[in-house]
């Protein structure tokens, strides 16, 4: 195991405590050295500018006509004197914070106003919408200086009224942002739910659209309060804004302006303040926007990378990987070295027969065969090499201080034409996994930590970016578990298959679009021709799905990475889709990774089964064999979760308690807290994936014998009869 956390915490414990020690997002600011040193400059400004009064400063008012313009550190007058003789050090302090005040204040009445404006258009819809929008254009049909310049005509010159000027002519700028950003929400489930429930508009408002909204306002605030203050300047340089005496930032500068050539520090001064308090909040907006960003809360600031960062002192696993005895055609198990250079053309079996594979016990096929000998099983898998090898991969999360162990340490196998079945509960590591192995996981915070990605013999992980962009979508291909959101929403789906052939083969427009069509009437979508129009939307989810596995054949991939792709569909479509993908590897040789949470689906189309806990492969071994008779108390236990059709009197059971948390995994075996057959000494030490029985490997001191039952668990009718027939519905 690869990690730093040790602790025994189990995750029951742990989600206040992880929220906790989430970095928080002033720690997230001040990670971001930009903004970090925005704060420090517009901390300082500010923290002269409250502290005015108490300063050691002489009266910014008080003229000495003869001691007018001295330069810069003259005595007594550390920044000189204007044109009147007042100290321009006490002005620029008093007048920074007149600045501050105003500009603040402007900002927020015109986020109050603008926000509330467009939340009551965006949720309204309708004439509403209409009527406040078109005033809100008729405002913005003005140039906004002009607009404030002709407010402050109206109200009269002065500080307040430039204050009320600036804050209306921003009001449009939220207005619309924040109108935007709720017309989006008000058609979220969330907010007809809040309706069913008998929420008024103002409390739907209020308490589900506001929080929504908020954080876009305060990023909106953020960035434009620099604007503002820089705005109001601008009127009292043109002598609207603050009044003589007074001083603010813009009226220094615009007395300034009449000694420019004879003294320009009068003006430098005051527009270097400017350029350092709008540069400060912009920087430090920006940060702000950042932290506040959730997909950016992991740790960096950054944008994720095009693939997976590898972690340069990569633990490679050695050839005595954990689990290297066991048997080779075990799903987590273990594995012949990968082979040295190019490894034999798909479905090839190796003709020296001293390929690292040939010798291995039959797998895949067989154990289909096994289970009701279903036709078309693929021969050549059981001697062909291995089209994925994975040993040792380990995915972390860095997230501040804390290191989550996604995947630790996982070994895989697939061969041609076979299917692994990926099972596990939900945050497990079987997604990370699958991601990871094309190197789809975001970093930041994603990491590979450890381990090898052998594809035909070639390590991933070192493989150059152009290798890997060849791969995706080539030969290694992706089928999501919501075709909606992985399906571009605005090209249809003939043009997005077209573009997917493309990216790939040379081929011309026609060509690819007559592919593209070969391709839907291969997953059997009727209509193919005029399907090809179709945007996403107009299709039934299971059609959806079609698509996008028609999207992952499109170049003919000899691994297909299924991510619990039949999830989000009823059992019915579910079945086809199972049955569509399940023909299409036997008759194209194409491996298939299957992640799903589901016996019942692993039953119907994996081989084998390499069952995931808490980021490890826990047990592995002929689908047939895991689901009759598991040797890990946990995989007996997910079994028996699944209800079986025709037996309900059968007890239902769930796994209690929850998995331990990803950064504090126990020693030992991860599963101990909620085992029945737990001892003392599963808790001390690693826990190697032994071979048990047939073609079975368990990480478990005391496993299951054949047919015996879990101590207070329910073991249906004839030991081992608890497996899934595959009609049944997921727990
Ligand atoms: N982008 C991310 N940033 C931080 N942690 C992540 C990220 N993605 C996944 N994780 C963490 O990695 C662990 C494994 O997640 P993963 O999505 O692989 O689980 P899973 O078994 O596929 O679950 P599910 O069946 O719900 O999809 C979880 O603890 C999860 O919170």
């Amino acid at each position: 195991m690869s990690g730093a956390a040790t602790t025994s915490d189990t995750g029951a414990g742990t989600s206040g405590k992880e929220r906790r020690e989430r970095p928080s997002t002033f720690a997230l600011i001040l990670n971001n050295r930009l903004a970090a040193a925005g704060l420090a400059v517009l901390g300082l400004i500010v923290l002269a500018a409250v502290a005015a009064p108490i300063l050691p400063l002489a009266d910014p008012n008080a003229t000495d006509p003869a001691n007018r313009l001295a330069p810069l550190l003259s005595e007594g007058h550390l920044l000189g004197t204007d044109a009147l003789g007042r100290d321009m050090l006490s002005r620029l302090v008093w007048g920074t914070r007149v600045s501050l005040v105003v500009g603040f204040s402007a900002s927020l009445i015109a986020a109050l106003f603008g926000s509330a404006i467009g939340l009551v258009a965006g949720y309204a819809g309708g004439r509403s919408d209409q009527i406040l929008m078109r005033l809100i254009d008729l405002m913005m049909a003005f140039p906004y200086i002009l607009l404030a310049l002709a407010i402050v005509a109206i109200l009269g010159p002065g500080l307040v009224n430039a204050l009320y000027a600036i804050a209306i002519v921003n009001v449009p700028f939220f207005a619309r942002n924040i109108r935007g950003i709720t017309v989006g929400l008000a058609r979220r489930e969330f907010v007809d739910a809040a309706r069913l429930s008998g929420k008024g508009p103002l409390t739907i408002l209020w308490s589900d659209m506001l929080p929504n909204v908020l954080p876009t306002i305060v990023i909106t605030l953020s960035t434009t309060v620099g604007w503002m203050i820089l705005e109001t300047a601008g009127l009292s340089f043109l002598g609207l804004g603050a009044q003589p005496p007074q001083a603010d930032l813009g009226s220094m500068l615009g007395d300034g302006r009449k000694v420019m050539f004879t003294a320009p520090t009068i003006s430098l001064v005051p527009g270097l303040m400017i350029f350092l308090i709008v540069m400060s909040i912009n920087l430090l907006g920006d940060g702000i926007r950042d932290a506040l960003d959730p997909r950016l809360r992991s740790g960096a600031l950054a944008r994720p990378s095009f693939r997976t960062k590898v972690a340069k002192g990569r633990r490679m696993p050695g050839e005595d990987v954990e689990g290297a005895d066991l048997p080779a055609d075990a799903g987590g198990g273990v594995h012949p070295p990968l082979p040295a250079g190019n490894s034999p053309a798909r479905g090839e079996i190796d003709g020296s027969g001293t390929s690292a594979a040939a010798d291995l016990p039959p797998c895949g096929g067989d154990a289909r065969q096994g289970r009701g000998g279903l036709p078309g099983t693929n021969t050549s898998s059981q001697t062909a090499t291995p089209v994925l090898a994975v040993r040792g991969l380990e995915t972390e999360f860095h997230m501040g201080s804390e290191v989550y162990h996604a995947s630790n340490g996982v070994d895989l196998t697939i061969r041609p034409g076979e299917c692994l079945g990926l099972v596990g509960e939900s945050g497990s590591g079987k997604s990370v996994t699958a991601m990871s192995l094309m190197g789809l996981v975001p970093s930041p915070p994603g990491v590979i930590a450890g381990g090898r990605v052998g594809f035909k013999g070639e390590d991933l992980a070192d493989a150059p970016d152009k290798r890997i962009r060849a791969l995706r979508g080539g030969a290694v291909s992706h089928v999501f578990q919501d075709p909606l959101a992985t399906l571009h929403p605005l090209f249809s789906v003939g043009d997005q298959i077209v573009e997917a052939i493309r990216a790939h083969q040379p081929l011309f427009k026609r060509a690819a679009e007559t592919k593209a069509r070969e391709l839907l009437d291969l997953v059997r979508i009727p209509n193919a021709a005029q399907r090809m129009k179709a945007l996403p939307h107009e299709l039934s989810g299971g059609l959806r799905q079609r698509v996008s596995i028609a999207m992952a054949l499109a170049n003919d991939p000899e691994l297909i990475i299924a991510d619990e792709p039949t999830t989000a569909l009823d059992v019915t479509v579910q079945a086809e889709v199972l049955r569509l993908l399940d023909t299409l590897r036997r008759e194209r040789d194409t491996a298939v990774l299957f992640i799903t949470h589901d016996f019942g689906v692993v039953s119907e189309i994996a081989d084998r089964v390499a069952v995931m806990y808490a980021g490890r492969i826990v047990e592995t071994g002929a689908t047939d064999e895991i689901l009759t008779d598991p040797a890990h108390p946990y995989t007996r236990m997910l079994i028996d979760c699944v209800p079986v059709m025709g037996e309900p009197e059968r007890r239902l059971d769930a796994v209690p308690g929850r998995p331990p948390a990803a950064n504090r995994l126990p020693p030992g075996c991860a599963f101990a807290d909620r085992c029945p057959r737990v001892e003392a000494d599963c808790r001390k030490g690693e826990i190697g994936l032994e071979d048990e029985r047939g073609s079975l490997a368990a990480r478990c001191l005391h496993p299951l014998a054949p047919g015996e039952a879990l101590a207070g668990g329910p073991i249906p009718d004839g030991a081992g009869s608890g497996r899934p027939s595959g009609r049944e519905v997921s727990p």
